[in-house]
């Protein structure tokens, strides 16, 4: 079932173009937004996210209109978002800062509120940090606050802007985990610069360059971008500048076969480089 549909969408920011008419459908699961910086990922979160008005295009989220006021409250009621920059109250411990989030977002019982601020401590398992002031707390434990307001009120759609950047090895797992069980029955957008992200979690990925959608398939269409392009040799290519030694010490090239290069099996950020090289080949054109 769909739950977003964006038509047109478009974003200036003076003579900068963020959002150059984005097209796009996503529903239920996880969809892992990917781009190079600046490709406007952030301003199609914040529009989506109705922080941000575009200048033109039209935006359904539960068949609602966004730029319709009443509209707008409703879906503000059931989505949650989680920003780039949060700017969590450093003087707030982590219980009072989703206790505040909680009332605006309009969970007056206080009976109910308690509860649901312990449910979303839980989740994000900083129940033990509940009265430590943010300014305290470690860089990946405010991420984890950031996530945690995103989850109050039980959001139909949760959308996440990078959310597993600055995050460790166990806290990213604890982040897959989550947001794996969130996409089980709710829709999920997040953008993130980590093809293994995308790779473990993401059900549909986009690609976006430029301020615009070049890609939107499964994660094993994306890596299949690169198929037949992505070879290992044991001399360094010669005449190719996109290629690294890797971990066997055997040289990874993606393009054209280098003399007495064997195929390898491409992988998501293998098509994500294929795509942006490619896309950046037709724009210049
Ligand atoms: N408030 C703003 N004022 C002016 N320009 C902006 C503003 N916000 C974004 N931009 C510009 O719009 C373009 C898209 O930015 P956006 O932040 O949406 O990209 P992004 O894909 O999220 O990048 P990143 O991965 O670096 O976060 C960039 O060129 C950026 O410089």
């Amino acid at each position: 079932m769909t739950t977003v549909t964006v038509s047109g969408l478009a974003k200036h920011y003076g003579s900068t173009t963020a959002l150059a008419a984005v097209d796009l459908a996503i529903g239920v699961g996880v969809t892992g937004l990917l781009g190079p910086n600046g490709a406007g990922k952030s301003t199609l979160l914040r529009c989506l996210a109705t922080a941000l008005a575009a200048d033109s295009g039209s935006v359904r989220m539960f068949g609602l209109d966004p730029a319709v006021p009443a509209d707008r409250t409703e879906i503000r009621r059931r989505i949650g978002y989680l920003p780039q920059n949060p700017g969590l109250y450093p003087n707030f411990t982590a219980y009072d800062l989703l206790d505040y989030v909680a009332v605006l977002k309009e969970i007056t019982d206080t009976r109910q509120r308690r509860a649901e601020v312990r449910r979303v401590l839980a989740e994000v398992e900083l129940t033990d940090r509940a009265q430590t002031r943010v300014r305290r707390l470690s860089g990946g434990m405010r991420q984890r606050l950031g996530l945690a307001q995103a989850l109050l009120g039980d959001p139909d759609l949760v959308i996440l802007d990078e959310p597993t950047v600055g995050l460790d090895p166990e806290q990213r797992m604890l982040f897959r985990a989550l947001i794996s069980r969130l996409g089980e029955q709710r829709t999920v957008l997040l953008s993130t610069h980590q093809t293994e992200d995308v790779g473990a979690l993401c059900e549909r990925v986009v690609v976006m360059n430029g301020g615009r959608v070049v890609f939107e398939g499964r994660p094993r269409d994306l890596a299949g971008v690169a198929e037949g392009r992505v070879w290992l040799s044991a001399a360094p290519p010669e005449g190719s500048a996109a290629y690294w030694r890797n971990a066997d010490g055997l040289y990874r090239t993606i393009g054209d076969a280098p003399a007495g290069a064997e195929a390898a099996r491409p992988g998501i950020e293998d098509g994500y480089l294929m795509l942006l090289g490619r896309t950046a080949v037709e724009v210049a054109r």
